[in-house]
């Protein structure tokens, strides 16, 4: 379970995050919509501790992310925009690589299961990632993700530069992932997939989480008319949906 508690985050004088109140419980996957700059990143980021929170509390698994840090990365996984992976290891060797930096470094043959698992292509398995697509990567991140049988998945926005059918692809990793009760966070653009994929659907702007709402409660055309009325609204008092 991921929990943020009245959390806050400044840069210098700039405030990134106001007083962030969300839960994702097992089964769950909130997305987290919102311009440039609303502080998605700022979210996730605080949630992998790779920042310090000027107050709040981030929980995992009901444990406070920046007292017990190395204990709550045990229970944590997470995919950046940008996955980086050793470029001259292939597919199968980043993989082992990385999963056991966590120390759960698979054998061969687990490691091949796993990427069949994810749909990379066998005869890509033993090809360099240096000549992978973004999709290829982005599948080897979820093995990695996957191989750490960590029960929370935070996600930046993964899909971004996919093309529909990766990002379909790697939708629907992110439901068996669902399915098997991981509690997911992502930050994305794509309200489509918000819609489609989230069970939960966040939108954010300028450091405030405006809206939370289930993403059953909404059609795609509300949900898009209500985040561009969102971003157009000076006083969020006269948003309605
Ligand atoms: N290291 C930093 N130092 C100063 N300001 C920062 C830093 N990181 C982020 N910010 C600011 O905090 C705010 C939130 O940024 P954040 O990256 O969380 O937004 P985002 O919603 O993820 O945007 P994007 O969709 O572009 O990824 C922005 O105003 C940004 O300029």
């Amino acid at each position: 379970m991921l929990e943020a508690i009245n959390l806050s985050k400044k840069y210098g004088g700039h405030q990134a995050l106001i007083n962030l109140n969300l839960k994702v419980s097992p089964g769950e996957v909130f997305c987290l919509l919102g311009a440039n700059g609303a502080g998605k990143t700022t979210t996730i980021n605080l949630f992998m501790s790779f920042i310090q929170p000027t107050s709040g509390e981030v929980r995992i698994n009901n444990l406070e992310v920046n007292t017990q840090s190395q204990e709550t990365k045990k229970h944590l996984a997470y995919i950046p925009e940008n996955l980086s992976l050793y470029g001259n290891l292939t597919g199968l060797e980043n993989l082992q690589f990385f999963a056991g930096l966590g120390g759960e470094k698979p054998d061969k043959p687990t490691a091949e299961l796993l990427l069949k698992s994810v749909g990379l292509q066998p005869e890509a398995v033993q090809k360099r990632v240096s000549q992978y697509s973004k999709g290829m990567r982005q599948k080897v991140g979820i093995a990695i993700a996957k191989a750490k049988q960590a029960d929370n998945l935070l996600l930046d926005e993964p899909t971004s530069g996919l093309d529909p059918q990766a990002s379909n692809d790697f939708a629907r990793l992110l439901q068996d992932m669902k399915q098997n009760d991981v509690a997911i966070l992502m930050a994305t653009h794509d309200l489509f997939r918000a819609k489609e994929g989230g069970t939960h659907i966040g939108i954010m702007k300028a450091g405030k989480l405006i809206h939370s709402l289930k993403s059953e409660e909404i059609t795609l055309q509300e949900l898009e008319h209500l985040y561009l009325e969102t971003m157009k609204a000076e006083n969020h008092a006269e948003v309605s949906y």
